[in-house]
């Protein structure tokens, strides 16, 4: 797995699935920049108040054919592996999934990360064990700024 700093403001970015996990992974992809899409027949009281301020797009129903045209980076979040496996079926060679519910079905996973005005601290276990990577993070936190982590 490869690192990076992604620009995410100018790609189109779909979410598939409304519950606690998108929500999550939408908070920081609207941090980042970008206005996603989002697809999920029950979505968060959070998702419903971005929706109506503008800030996504939502479709309120299940996932479809055709629902990840044009999309560069897609999040797989629901808690029905049929649905998630037909994301899966339906990415092409220029888009990368993140299926948050398995990684060994991803392009792309991301890092526990932690900001700060002018530096970000990540740490990723490879997608073994995402509790580790939130604790280390805190670890290395509190050794650069015993006031703030
Ligand atoms: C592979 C990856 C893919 C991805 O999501 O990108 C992934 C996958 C999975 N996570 C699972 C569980 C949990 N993940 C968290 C939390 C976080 N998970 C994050 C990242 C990642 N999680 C990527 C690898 C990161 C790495 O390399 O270390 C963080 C760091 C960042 C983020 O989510 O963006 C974020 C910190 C949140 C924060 O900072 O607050 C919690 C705790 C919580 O929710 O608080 C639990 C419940 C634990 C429990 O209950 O034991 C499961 C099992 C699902 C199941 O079976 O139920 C899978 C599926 C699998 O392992 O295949
Ligand atoms: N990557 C990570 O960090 C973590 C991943 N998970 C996994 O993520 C998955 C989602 O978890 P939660 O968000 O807590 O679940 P949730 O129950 O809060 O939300 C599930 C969402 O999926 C939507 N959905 C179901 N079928 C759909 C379909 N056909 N089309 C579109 N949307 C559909 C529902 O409407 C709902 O919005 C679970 O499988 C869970 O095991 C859990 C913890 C952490």
């Amino acid at each position: 797995m490869y690192p990076m700093m992604v620009d995410i403001s100018k790609r189109k970015v779909v979410v598939v699935g409304g519950g606690k996990i998108a929500t999550r992974k939408l908070q920081e992809l609207m941090r980042c920049g970008a206005q996603p899409t989002i697809i999920a027949p029950v979505v968060s009281p959070e998702i419903l108040e971005w929706a109506k301020n503008g800030e996504v797009v939502l479709f309120k129903r299940t996932f479809r054919s055709g629902d990840l045209e044009g999309a560069t980076f897609i999040f797989s979040c629901t808690d029905d592996q049929a649905t998630n496996q037909a994301v899966r079926s339906e990415i092409g060679p220029d888009q990368f999934l993140n299926d948050t519910t398995d990684r060994t079905n991803s392009d792309f996973i991301n890092l526990a990360t932690l900001r700060r005005e002018d530096y970000l601290l990540a740490v990723s276990t490879f997608g073994n064990d995402p509790r580790k990577a939130k604790r280390l993070l805190h670890e290395i936190a509190e050794k650069i700024n015993p006031t703030q982590a």
